[in-house]
């Protein structure tokens, strides 16, 4: 058979292995390439079934079958299936039969061609397993275990075990199934080093350490006793490297005998360590993306979506036990003040060390989390009230120590809002909105306390609620009014000074509601400046309005919020109101409080030095209430002063009041100021002021603030008055 040597010189040389059978299925030829890829020399194989030499643990059992029919019916049949060399290695191969009647067997005989496909197959075995899984979303470490089964079964020799490194540079097992778990939990944490057994030390190198007895080898002497009991004798390690280069795992193949590993082990690590970087690089972004979501970068403490969802589930299992929990809310007291006049490093350290201090007094099953800014949340399991209390109180005193940052002292206070579960709330929601109504309650009592929610606190809340609602209709609807309240000159009663503009609402279903009411909801819902822009533009078009139809108002007063300052075009908006009704800056008298005049903000600063090179006159509203500091006085171009009517009221009866009344008239008077007294409403009142020499008065005994109509009415009463 083949007797010609050319030919079979050729066939020898071929890298595919060839084989020829007879009728009887026995082997009559076998080339070279057959011996070089599956170990056997022809005399092993001659006379032998092809099936039983070459199947084994993992070849499919139904090859044969197939074969068998396929090549009698068709004539040819073509596979890729794994089959096993001498060494019992498996080979993945790609092989043609032919059906050969004219072959040297005889007919019935067949000539198969196989060609390996080891490499090739290995790789899209793995690549798709590995693939298939990342789709699927399986967690890290179940596709390790994937691979360290896949590579197993593919060279059963082999124990595959796959170790991450940490950011602390710390050994961290994800897969190992053939180790035992004592041995993965010796391994979790260990440092990576210079000598720490084949995979610390890989790791350590970044490059692959073959040790080919463990019982020996220098590297192994800490980890030798702990493998004792495995059997396991060689260890090679390779390192998993991210598209860095920098090592983030190791993979490594142990053997129970002393040996090195051969070149299907390294054909296997090559494909592996590419799939295991791509897998454990896609896992570190997904957590990456995760924390991102789910933690402040601040802080580090859990958002609000990752608080909320986390205190869901810890409310269901308090309900599930029929247990307590308490919902702190906590809000920093002035950190606005840090932020604007420290800058937002400062308060950024300030946020951090808050949020560190609440870390530290929370217990194992609490939850934390920052909501947002200045608003931290804690939700304590198990805890009654009487329980929360104290703890709330603890919790105050420790963000109120003292810290440092840029060189100064500081002790940051907060207002601390407590709802309980299930009382106040049986969901996060409610419990939130609750604390928080709580919080505000805290606020608005006087800081740094600590308040329970109530059924009352609910109701205010609410109908705080709806006013703001209604008041943003009104704003948008121009629904609001204005009242002009007379500001009379002393030595002359029926003269007037100027106007001041006051603000009504009217509400459909409510009547009026105060001023005090509506104007404190406009300040807190950031509704205020649009208040103010309506009401200068409201102001000036009935001044010019008046004077059009011959009514001599010399000027008119309008309140500016101290947040309207913080706005950077206020002194422009001012300027263009008046400008669009034919106005002067003479023609209104800007009222601003103490607030603003201490407000040290670049932005009111710039604002308030306009509006006075402008040439807008400013008055100072409810002097002697506040801290009145002279300086600022002497400082701001303020050209009027408006003493408080607390003042005034008292003047009949109290010394003191007389006193301070004549310091700020003296003051006024040598700055070059005019005095308004408000809230004149006796004769008794307006005598002592006309003799102390204040200049105007206003107050219920001139006039009331009236619509704009009344004010017509009240001049024209006046100026007959006169004329008779
Ligand atoms: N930023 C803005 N603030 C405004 C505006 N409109 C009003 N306000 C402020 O609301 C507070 C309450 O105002 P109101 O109820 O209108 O009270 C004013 C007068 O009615 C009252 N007054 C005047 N004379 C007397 C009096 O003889 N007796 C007495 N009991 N009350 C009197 O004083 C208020 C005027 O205060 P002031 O502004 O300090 O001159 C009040 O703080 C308003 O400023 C607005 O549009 N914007």
């Amino acid at each position: 058979m083949l007797g010609d040597a050319p030919l079979r010189k050729a066939l020898d040389a071929s890298d595919n292995a060839i084989v020829m059978t007879n009728s009887a299925k026995r082997v009559v030829y076998i080339n070279q390439g057959f011996t070089r890829l599956f170990g056997f020399q022809p005399e092993e194989m001659l006379g032998k079934l092809l099936s039983e030499v070459l199947l084994g643990p993992h070849s499919d059992p139904a090859l044969l079958g197939s074969i068998r029919s396929k090549v009698s019916t068709q004539g040819e049949f073509h596979v890729e299936t794994m089959l096993y060399s001498k060494s019992g290695q498996p080979r993945w191969v790609s092989m043609v039969i032919n059906a050969s009647p004219e072959a040297s067997g005889g007919p019935g005989g067949s000539i198969t061609v196989l060609t390996d496909i080891t490499l090739t197959k290995m790789h899209e075995v793995l690549q798709t397993k590995v693939l298939e899984g990342m789709v699927n979303e399986l967690p890290l470490p179940d596709l390790m275990a994937l691979v360290c089964r896949e590579v197993e079964r593919i060279a059963p020799e082999v124990t595959a075990s796959i170790l991450a490194v940490d950011a602390q540079g710390c050994l961290r097992p994800l897969a190992a199934p053939g180790l035992p778990a004592a041995v993965c939990d010796a391994l979790d944490g260990l440092p990576i080093g210079p000598k720490v057994g084949s995979c610390g030390t890989a790791a350590f190198r970044n490059a692959p350490v073959i040790v080919t007895d463990i019982t020996t080898d220098p590297l192994w002497t800490d980890y030798r006793d702990l493998f004792a009991p495995t059997g396991l004798r060689a260890c090679w390690s390779s390192p998993i490297s991210n598209h860095q280069g920098k090592p983030v795992g190791t993979f490594a193949f142990y053997f129970r005998e002393p040996r090195s590993p051969g070149a299907l082990h390294h054909r296997l690590v090559e494909v592996c360590l590419h799939l295991c970087a791509l897998a454990i690089e896609r896992d570190s972004t997904h957590r990456r993306i995760h924390q991102l979501a789910s933690f402040d970068t601040l802080t580090g403490l859990p958002n609000r979506a990752m608080f909320r969802s986390s205190a869901e589930r810890a409310l269901a299992s308090l309900e599930h036990e029929e247990r307590p929990g308490a919902l702190l809310f906590l809000d920093l007291d002035r950190f606005k003040q840090i932020n604007d006049t420290q800058g937002h490093a400062a308060g950024d350290a300030l946020l951090c060390e808050v949020a560190a201090r609440l870390t530290q007094c929370l217990r194992a099953r609490d939850l934390i989390g920052r909501l947002s800014g200045d608003e931290f949340v804690l939700l304590l399991s198990e805890c009654t009230t009487e329980q929360a209390v104290p703890m709330a109180q603890r919790i105050l005193e420790s963000i109120a120590q003292p810290l440092h940052i840029n060189g100064q002292v500081h002790r940051p206070h907060a207002s601390l809002g407590i709802a309980m579960f299930p009382d106040d709330g049986s969901n996060i929601d409610t419990l939130l909105l609750h604390a928080d109504q709580a919080m505000h309650q805290a606020k608005s009592d006087h800081r740094h306390s600590l308040q329970l929610f109530s059924a009352e606190m609910n109701r205010r809340a609410q109908e705080r609620a709806s006013l703001e609602r209604a008041l943003q209709q009104a704003l948008a609807e121009r629904s609001l009014t204005l009242h002009y309240q007379p500001q009379v000159l002393s030595s002359s009663p029926d003269t007037l000074h100027g106007v001041e503009a006051l603000a009504r609402w009217h509400h459909p279903t409510w009547g009026m509601v105060p001023p005090s009411q509506f104007i404190a909801i406009a300040e807190e819902a950031g509704l205020i400046h649009t208040l103010t822009l309506w009401l200068l533009d409201e102001a000036c078009r009935q001044l010019a309005a008046w004077r059009a139809a011959g009514h001599p108002v010399p000027c008119v007063a309008i309140n500016l919020s101290g947040r309207s300052f913080h706005q950077p075009g206020l002194a422009q908006e001012i300027a263009d109101a008046l400008k669009q009704h034919g106005l002067r800056p003479g023609d209104v008298l800007l009222e601003i409080t103490e607030s603003v005049m201490m407000d040290a903000r670049p932005v009111t600063l710039a604002n308030i030095d306009t509006l006075h090179r402008q040439g807008f006159k400013l008055s100072l509203d409810d002097f002697g209430t506040g801290y009145s500091s002279l300086s600022y006085l002497h400082r701001l171009p303020i050209s009027e002063l408006k003493l408080d009517m607390a003042f005034v009221q008292d003047l009949t009866t109290s010394a003191t009041a007389r006193a301070l009344t004549v310091s700020v008239l003296s003051i006024a008077h040598s700055l070059g100021m005019v005095v308004v007294a408000e809230g004149v409403e006796t004769v008794g009142q307006q005598q002592w002021l006309q003799a102390h020499g204040c200049p105007v008065m206003q107050g219920y005994l001139f006039g009331k603030p009236l619509p704009p109509e009344d004010i017509e009415a009240w001049l024209g009463a006046r100026s007959a008055a006169h004329n008779h």
